[in-house]
């Protein structure tokens, strides 16, 4: 009885760098990430997207600019629960980076982001992002640091 539970995950450019942010807590603590959450009930999830990058690093997104590159499941053996995070790319940003309670933000070369401190998946997709292919993924996790499987295609093939 598979459970899917809704995430963004929204990816910053400016210039050749990418906007992470070090999460202070809850899933992914201790981890370098885009900015992101839950979409609320009946809320557009290019508007959750675009919520969420305010709340963790201040900075303002119109819907209309944040691009949806990917949607990545995430499954956990023995957990019901899959996530099924929409990933997003924008360029256009406003407003003045800031800390939140959630997030602690940084810009990094985009060829040299963190790796070894963030979830193990982004060292497989990331290059698709930075090449702006959209793609569809699907990753079966053991615990939160091992990935059993995972397959990756094009978002328009089948
Ligand atoms: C399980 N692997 C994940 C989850 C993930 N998440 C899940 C939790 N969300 C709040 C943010 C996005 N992000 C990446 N890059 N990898």
């Amino acid at each position: 009885n598979a459970k899917i539970k809704v995430f963004t995950l929204a990816l910053l450019n400016k210039d050749d760098e990418i906007l992470l942010g070090l999460k202070k807590r809850g899933l992914g603590e201790g981890l370098w990430n885009g900015f992101g959450g839950k979409v609320d009930p009946g809320e557009e999830i290019v508007d959750a997207a675009v919520r969420e990058v305010k709340e963790e690093c201040g900075l303002t997104v119109l819907p209309t600019d944040m691009e949806n590159l990917a949607v990545i499941h995430f499954e956990f053996v023995d957990d019901p629960v899959i996530l099924e995070v929409h990933v997003f790319k924008c360029s256009k940003l406003a407003g003045v980076v800031e800390e939140s309670d959630e997030m602690s933000p940084k810009w990094f070369p985009r060829d040299n982001v963190p790796h070894s401190q963030m979830w193990p998946d982004d060292e497989v997709w990331y290059p698709l992002y930075l090449s702006g292919t959209k793609f569809r993924a699907y990753f079966l996790f053991q615990g939160y640091k091992t990935i059993l499987s995972y397959i990756i295609r094009d978002f328009y093939d089948h």
